[in-house]
């Protein structure tokens, strides 16, 4: 892997053993092929077990592959020093109960290497960013859903990563708390942030996306832009091809998925 890109995947293959008495595994990630140039916003969509989360958790290093190549900003995902430049929201983040938000943001300020007065103010900016200012001092474990959320996205968000990788970012929010996360998304892709991320909100991912991908038993079975969605959407038969859809996207995912059952 030669070129210069914010992160990797050549040939990635993950199973896991179905008994841990017997060798045979059922694969989770198969023969996974992906590169995002630096500044792309990368979406993964897919159907419950495709393999989305598998992807970003091999992609963080926290599962290695059973074989193939990856790279994290120019760096393997065990390298420590690259998750200063990363930001990650886990897809079920679990928060210390009996912290408060602004103590797990000075913790996240910390490990990344931020300086004190430097945190200090970044904490506050966030902190209202994701509209948790009223709530920053009480305990996490007061916090609704949606405030755990926004806390969590706070914290993958904090030290002004180069890349953000997000296990479903929109999930438990109501229609107020989605829009936020997305436009809070949108400021940091214009600000040159890499964003790969995974989600079931097909119009979210439709809206800020550069590239789409599909993936469906562990395969990338499609790749699409916003741009093509369009094209196709306005082209004969469209509205035929996946009857009811809600959005372009949804036709597109439909069509794809219906035609890649076993
Ligand atoms: N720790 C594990 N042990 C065994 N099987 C696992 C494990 N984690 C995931 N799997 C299996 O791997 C496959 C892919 O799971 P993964 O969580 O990556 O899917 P996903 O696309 O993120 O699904 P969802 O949309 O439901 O979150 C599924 O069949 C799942 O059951």
């Amino acid at each position: 892997m030669a070129e210069a890109f914010a992160a990797g995947f050549s040939r990635v293959r993950k199973g896991y053993r179905l008994n841990p008495f017997r060798r045979d595994k059922r694969p989770a990630v198969q023969d996974l092929s992906l590169r995002l140039a630096e500044g792309e916003v990368f979406g993964i969509v897919g159907p419950n077990g495709a393999g989305k989360s598998t992807t970003i958790k091999i992609l963080m290093g926290f599962i290695r592959p059973d074989a193939g190549e990856v790279e994290i900003l120019g760096r393997a995902p065990s390298d420590p020093e690259v998750h200063a430049e990363v930001g990650y929201l886990p897809e079920n983040p679990c928060l210390y109960e009996h912290l408060t938000a602004r103590e797990h943001l000075r913790f996240a300020a910390r490990i990344t290497g931020m300086r004190p007065r430097e945190a200090r103010a970044r904490i506050d900016e966030i902190l209202e960013r994701v509209d948790l200012l009223h709530a920053a001092d009480k305990p996490v474990r007061s916090y609704s859903k949606g405030m755990t959320q926004r806390a969590a996205l706070a914290y993958a968000l904090v030290h002004d990563p180069r890349l953000l990788v997000l296990d479903e970012p929109m999930s438990g929010l109501d229609p107020l708390g989605r829009h936020l996360v997305v436009e809070i998304l949108q400021e940091a892709s214009a600000r040159g942030k890499t964003i790969l991320f995974c989600s079931h909100i097909l119009t979210d991912v439709e809206r800020f996306c550069t590239r789409i991908g599909i993936m469906n038993r562990g395969r990338l079975v499609a790749e699409v832009t916003p741009g093509e969605l369009k094209h196709r959407g306005a082209g004969v038969g469209a509205e035929t091809a996946a009857p009811g859809a809600a959005s372009p996207l949804e036709a597109f995912f439909l069509e794809v998925i219906r035609g890649n059952r076993p």
